[in-house]
Formats: C-alpha cells, sequence, structure tokens
C-alpha cells in the first residue's frame, strides 16, 4: 500500500518465528531475522526508501484485550518504533482482510452513525486508536480519512542550540558552529530544524536534496555522539539511552499549497488554521515521502508546548510529495488530548489523519542458489 506516496509493504505470511512480548518480537526480529528484513526492503525485492509492516497477531496486549492485533515496522536500517503512515494503511487493510490474516477481524466494532470501524493497533511504543472509514459492506472506504490516536507525545527541548565540532559542519553552515533544533516525541525521537537555520534559505521551495541529506546526517551524528544530549532519546519505557529517528526539516514560510476546489486537500484547509512543510530524513538517511505520521504526532505536542496549537484546532502537514501534488493526501494533525505520559512529563495524544490506499500484492521468492539476492543490498550503501 502507500500513504502519500510512502510505502508500506505489508507482510502477513511467510514469517520467521518471533514469540513473547511485542518488543521481545521485535528483539528477536533484529538479532535472528535481520536478512528477512534486507530481502524484503532492499534491492533486488525493494530499494532504498522502502518501508514495511510485519503483523503480529499475538502479543501480550492482544492477550490480555488492550489491542486487536499487533506490528512491527522495519526500513532500510532496521525496526523502528513508530510509523503513522504505516497505521493509516494497515488501518484499511485490516479492515477488509479475513481472520486467516486477522484473527480477531471479526471482534472490531462498527460505528453505523460514523461509517467507522475502531481498531487497537499494538505497535512497539504502545498502542494507538485506529479509526477506519468503513462502507455498509465492511470494506474500508477509501474516500475517507484513515485517523489515529497517538500514544501520548511531547516536546523535549525547545529551540536547543546543538554544538557541531568540525568534524560535524556542513558547508551551508558557513562556519557556524552550532544550530537551534527543537526535539519531541511521537512514539519516536525526532529533531525538528528549520531550513533555514540549516543553511538553506530557499527552503523547501528550492531543494537541494543531497546537500540535506549530508547536513541532516551530520547533524543527526553530532546529536547521537554528544552524551550531554543523550537525555533527549531517553527510552520511554525503561529510561535507558534510546534512539534518534529523524531529522525533520520543516518550512512554515511556504504558505497553503494551492489545494483544487472541492478537493480533500482544500476541504481540510477551510478547517485547519495553519499549514506547514517538511522534509525527513530518517533511519539510514531514507527519505519519507508522506508527511511522517509520528512525526506529526510530535510537531503537534511541540506546537502545543509552544503554545501555538489549542485542544482540537487543526494544522496540515505536508511532505514535498504532497505539496507537489497540490495537498492531495496532505495529513492533518490536531491535539486530541492532553494526558501525562509514562515519566510524568506533559504530554499530549495528537490526532493524525491520513489517506492510505492499495497498489498491489506480490509473493517474493528467495532462490538458494542466488548468491546476491538471497540478502538486500543497497546501490547507494555500495557506492558510497
Ligand atoms: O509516518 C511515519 O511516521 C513514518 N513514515 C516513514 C518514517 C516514519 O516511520
Amino acid at each position: 500500500m502507500h500513504t502519500a506516496g510512502e510505502p508500506t509493504r505489508i507482510i502477513w505470511e511467510g514469517i520467521p518465528p518471533l514469540t513473547g512480548a511485542l518488543l521481545e518480537q521485535r528483539a528477536q526480529a533484529k538479532s535472528q531475522f535481520d536478512q528477512f528484513r534486507r530481502v524484503l526492503m532492499l534491492e533486488p525485492r525493494g530499494h532504498y526508501d522502502m518501508y514495511g509492516a510485519i503483523l503480529r497477531p499475538e502479543t501480550e496486549l492482544v492477550a490480555s484485550g488492550e489491542a486487536d492485533i499487533g506490528v512491527l515496522f522495519m526500513h532500510n536500517e532496521g525496526f523502528s518504533t513508530m510509523c503513522g503512515h504505516a497505521t493509516i494503511a494497515l488501518g484499511r487493510f485490516l479492515v477488509d482482510v479475513d481472520e486467516s490474516i486477522f484473527p480477531r477481524r471479526k471482534q472490531l466494532k462498527y460505528d453505523a452513525a460514523s461509517g467507522t470501524t475502531a481498531l487497537n493497533l499494538h505497535v512497539p511504543c504502545g498502542v494507538v486508536q485506529v479509526s477506519v472509514p468503513t462502507l455498509e459492506s465492511g470494506k474500508s472506504d477509501p474516500s475517507r480519512p484513515v485517523s489515529f490516536i497517538s500514544v501520548p507525545s511531547f516536546a523535549t527541548a525547545i529551540s536547543l542550540e546543538v554544538p557541531l565540532s568540525e568534524k560535524y559542519q556542513w558547508p551551508e553552515l558557513k562556519g557556524r558552529a552550532s544550530v537551534t533544533v527543537d526535539f519531541a516525541y511521537g512514539g519516536a525521537y525526532y529533531g525538528m530544524i528549520s531550513s533555514e537555520e540549516l543553511g538553506f534559505p530557499g527552503g523547501l521551495d528550492d531543494v537541494k536534496l543531497q546537500e540535506m541529506d549530508i547536513a541532516t546526517k551530520l547533524l543527526k551524528q553530532a546529536v547521537v555522539a554528544n552524551p550531554d544530549l543523550e537525555y533527549l532519546t531517553k527510552d520511554i519505557l525503561t529510561g535507558k539511552p534510546g534512539f534518534l529517528y529523524g531529522i525533520m526539516i520543516t518550512d512554515r514560510n511556504l504558505g497553503q499549497v494551492d489545494a483544487s476546489e472541492g478537493s480533500a486537500a482544500s476541504r481540510a484547509q477551510l478547517d485547519a488554521t495553519s499549514e506547514e512543510t517538511g522534509l525527513y530524513f530518517f533511519a539510514n538517511q531514507q527519505i519519507d515521502r508522506s508527511p511522517t505520521g509520528g512525526c506529526v504526532a510530535a510537531r503537534v505536542a511541540l506546537a502545543r508546548a509552544k503554545g501555538a496549537l489549542s485542544v482540537g484546532e487543526k494544522r496540515v502537514y505536508n511532505s514535498l510529495v504532497t505539496r507537489a501534488y497540490n495537498g492531495l493526501s496532505g495529513f492533518v494533525g490536531s491535539v486530541f488530548d492532553e494526558a501525562e505520559g509514562d515519566r510524568g512529563q506533559r504530554s499530549v495524544r495528537a490526532r493524525v489523519e491520513g489517506y492510505g490506499y492499495y497498489t498491489g500484492y506480490h509473493s517474493f521468492v528467495v532462490e538458494k542458489e542466488d548468491g546476491l539476492g538471497v540478502d538486500g543490498f543497497s546501490v547507494r550503501d555500495i557506492t558510497l
């Protein structure tokens, strides 16, 4: 499937044996079956920017009734903790399949008044509540957006001066030895920086993709290597050092996209008070085609912490792709409610809306004689 152009390869058969709690299953996937991820994400079957979701029908929260099904997310580098675009796609997929793929499918509740089906999805960062537009036939409705309520999300640092020693400086800084960055959590940790601050005054209207790739890679490395900044990405459950998923370059100066009259994008604009465009580099410098649902939750929490968004107020979030298509499939983010995070932080739960669509059905083959294709590779990594 794809959500605003970002792929989700949903794996529902042929999965290696993963057992125990969802985070144990994730640890096993990482340590014992990473080749499975590389085969499905990288070349020759995938590509550098492929994304995937592995269905996990049995988890501890499915057993306790808190969730209907679990899922693991994967990308070009490993297994992430949250993924909004995949959650949106999965919402439709899980409503459309039968019990052979989703054993608890029949237990999902359909609300006739709103024409939606509620789904509690156990993802590595917690449970997200997904609302899936559903037709009377029981199938998902592609003409209306899927939405989800995020896990408690919060700002970890506002306008933080990140020092950049010489080895982490990029040319567009023109000798500056620090940049100002916001950090927030939305199921994973994200760094947010404006394009001007990153050294690109032309913003996201004049994208210098390769240069921005280098700049965000160095910025991420500088944050991760700095022990004074470890607190920014503390694992939410254990308090141990966590990870920075990626860097979002933002541009709020672009203004509204020119949405065609009567389109979903123009309806979203009428409902929203502001609009923002972003370009997200994550994992091993993968580029998100979508406006990044998990990071929309983090950006909503950040805007709330800055006093820039009230409860229920909507903001439209575009990616380069949705912007190029006049706002088609842009995400809408808002504060659903205020909450306390697991570690007592002032948090919000964000509501994120977007559209997911089917692209096809695949059966992948791995022949044991195929030396090269029994694993995954990427041209970009070979040529670096
Ligand atoms: O929508 C999201 O949250 C994401 N898309 C790819 C990278 C992130 O997981």
